[in-house]
């Protein structure tokens, strides 16, 4: 098997992260592949809940499908579930699939008050950590504002970022679609829509798009028209989870985009990884979803 080595990670090479990614999605198609190793994935892969098991599984992932699929997303808290030696394990990784040629989104969430926030962008997104893939998902709900740490040191080094929007799971619509009254009635701009104009502002005029994107689930139905998210104009990468285990599928992709389903970078980590533990399951699996993928965005 070959193992990326853990150790300072090399800047992402050349062009910004949208053109990068813009250009990975029309090379493999439109699908990341999230590396979640839940631990009732490795039993069902027969190997142990521990390190040794997180590690064989998630650099079988990388061998498997690096070069292959647009994208990987390891999802930081299956790793950090194993302590340091888990997010060791997780270093491996990104230096794996960057060996490999893939781009990494780094599923870690972060988001804090703006002098904390310099601390998560240093370890997430700086030249030379080893935790930096080529973008982090990031949360906004401190404020837009506060990930500006993140903004800056994503776009000096050449790195991405995928700010929560419209989350796939049922709870998020108590935050994300609740209105900011603007004159004391329920009128106004929901909080969806605000993180949709502050990602927008940050791409204006990016080729063929910027690297701010939006996580917007694939499973929200028609929250996007309900909240009055414009995607078109973020202009930025649409990262899709919600595919496969959370039950999206082509329907789903195909209708809740619209006319920015070509920026939409699907995701899907169970349904694929639940394929099993060999290559060719592997390959088969993520090549079915990616070609669902295509025929649902590319159409
Ligand atoms: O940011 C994410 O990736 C994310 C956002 C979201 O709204 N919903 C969501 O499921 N995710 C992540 O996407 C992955 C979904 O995994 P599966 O349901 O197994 O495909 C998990 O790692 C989630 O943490």
């Amino acid at each position: 098997m070959s193992a990326g080595s853990p150790g300072a990670a090399a800047a992402p090479s050349g062009a910004p992260f949208g053109a990068r990614l813009a250009a990975a999605m029309d090379e493999h198609g439109p699908l990341c592949v999230g590396i979640d190793p839940h631990a009732s994935l490795l039993h069902a892969w027969g190997l142990p809940d521990d390190v040794s098991g997180l590690r064989e599984f998630s650099l079988r992932v990388v061998d498997a499908l690096g070069g292959r699929v647009a994208a990987f997303k390891p999802q930081a808290a299956f790793f950090e579930r194993h302590g340091s030696r888990g997010l060791a394990v997780l270093e491996e990784v990104i230096a794996a699939a960057r060996a490999a040629g893939s781009l990494t989104i780094v599923d870690a969430k972060r988001g804090d008050i703006g002098s904390t926030m310099g601390a998560y962008a240093e370890a997430f997104l700086a030249d030379g950590s080893p935790l930096a893939g080529d973008a982090l998902t990031v949360s906004p709900y401190l404020g837009f504002g506060s990930l500006a740490p993140a903004v800056e040191l994503a776009t000096a080094t050449g790195r991405g970022l995928f700010v929560l929007c419209l989350t796939s799971n049922k709870e998020g619509f108590e935050v994300q679609h609740a209105v900011r009254s603007e004159d004391g009635t329920e009128r106004g701009t929901s909080v969806a829509a605000l993180m949709a104009t502050h990602a927008a502002v940050l791409n204006a005029g990016a080729e063929p798009m910027g690297s701010v994107g939006l996580v917007v689930g694939a499973t929200i139905g028609d929250a996007v028209a309900a909240t009055g998210t414009d995607l078109v104009a973020v202009n930025g990468p649409l990262l899709a989870p919600g595919v496969g285990a959370q039950g999206a599928g082509e329907r789903e992709l195909a209708t809740t985009f619209g006319e920015a389903r070509r920026n939409v970078l699907a995701s899907s980590s169970r349904a694929v990884l639940g394929a099993g533990p060999t290559p060719e399951a592997l390959v088969s699996a993520a090549r079915d979803a990616a070609r669902e993928a295509t025929d649902a965005l590319r159409g």
